[in-house]
């Protein structure tokens, strides 16, 4: 379970350059939640991403993870924890190494690397039955470079890696964006099946609001900072795009502005 109470940030304190990014976020996610966040241009929502996995210091409230208050600790203490998919395919995966190399760094986190670390013969084995489920070839391809590959194969990568020991937060911040329509929804669709088969309680940032309504048990809305509306299970499901527009100018009082969102 996740529990983030009254949290707050604020950029460039004191400055003209001041930015309230979390204004107070209290947010509970139950173990296997599949939360899409969706809201305008500055609304949040990447600096929760953030703030969860300790890029930055909080300003006030708490963060728990499994009963456990994880506020303090740094982004390494905190990564054996979490699984992270980013917008752009460059991160998450190291160009230079194989793809069972950078299989075999994933399986190893958050244990102490030896000096020998090789991949082990168990790992050429049970990686490509793994690689065969993305179905984009990289089974028969385990000894290719993964900065030879293409944007969609390399997010699918980075998710099964982010997944790989089951993480108990997800946390995806519009890893799809980047991509083309096509390899966008087989990415989706990945994410689905990988988020179903193990479980995994996830917050997944998304432009898309057809995205946000039809994937994950549950939708919430940031504004200013924080969460505005939270709605899940058959509500969720029902809901439309127009609904959701509408939704926001009820609570947020103004028009509904993402510029990736009107792109889309
Ligand atoms: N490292 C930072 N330094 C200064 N300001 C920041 C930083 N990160 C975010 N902000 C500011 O905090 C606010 C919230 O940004 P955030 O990226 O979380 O929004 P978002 O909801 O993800 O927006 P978008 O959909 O436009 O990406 C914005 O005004 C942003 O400029």
């Amino acid at each position: 379970m996740l529990k983030l109470s009254h949290v707050k940030k604020t950029f460039n304190k004191g400055t003209v350059t001041e930015k309230r990014a979390l204004t107070g976020v209290d947010l509970v996610l139950n173990d296997g939640d599949f939360v899409t966040v969706i809201g305008g241009n500055g609304a949040g929502k990447s600096t929760l991403l953030n703030m969860i996995a300790g890029v930055y210091p909080l300003d006030s409230g708490v963060i728990e993870l499994d009963g456990k208050d994880i506020s303090r600790m740094t982004e390494p203490q905190r990564a054996k924890y979490l699984g992270r998919v980013f917008q752009d395919p460059m991160r998450g995966t190291a160009a230079d190494m194989q793809i069972v190399e950078n299989l075999a760094l994933a399986k190893r986190r958050g244990l102490h690397r030896g000096l020998a670390w090789g991949v082990t013969k168990e790992e050429k084995a049970e990686f490509p039955p793994l690689l065969k489920k993305l179905d984009l070839g990289l089974d028969t391809r385990m000894e290719a470079k993964v900065g030879l590959l293409s944007g969609g194969q390399r997010q699918a990568l980075t998710l099964l890696m982010a997944t790989l020991t089951k993480p108990k937060l997800l946390l995806l911040d519009e890893h799809t964006a980047a991509l083309d329509p096509k390899t966008a929804s087989k990415v989706l669709n990945l994410t689905e099946e990988i988020v179903a088969e193990n479980n995994l309680t996830t917050l997944m940032v998304t432009h898309n609001m057809n995205d946000a309504i039809r994937l994950g048990n549950r939708l919430i809305m940031m504004h200013e900072g924080h969460v505005i509306y939270d709605v899940a299970g058959k509500e969720k499901k029902s809901l439309t795009v127009p609904d959701l527009l509408q939704k926001f100018e009820e609570v947020s009082g103004g028009e509904f502005a993402n510029d990736r969102m009107l792109l889309s």
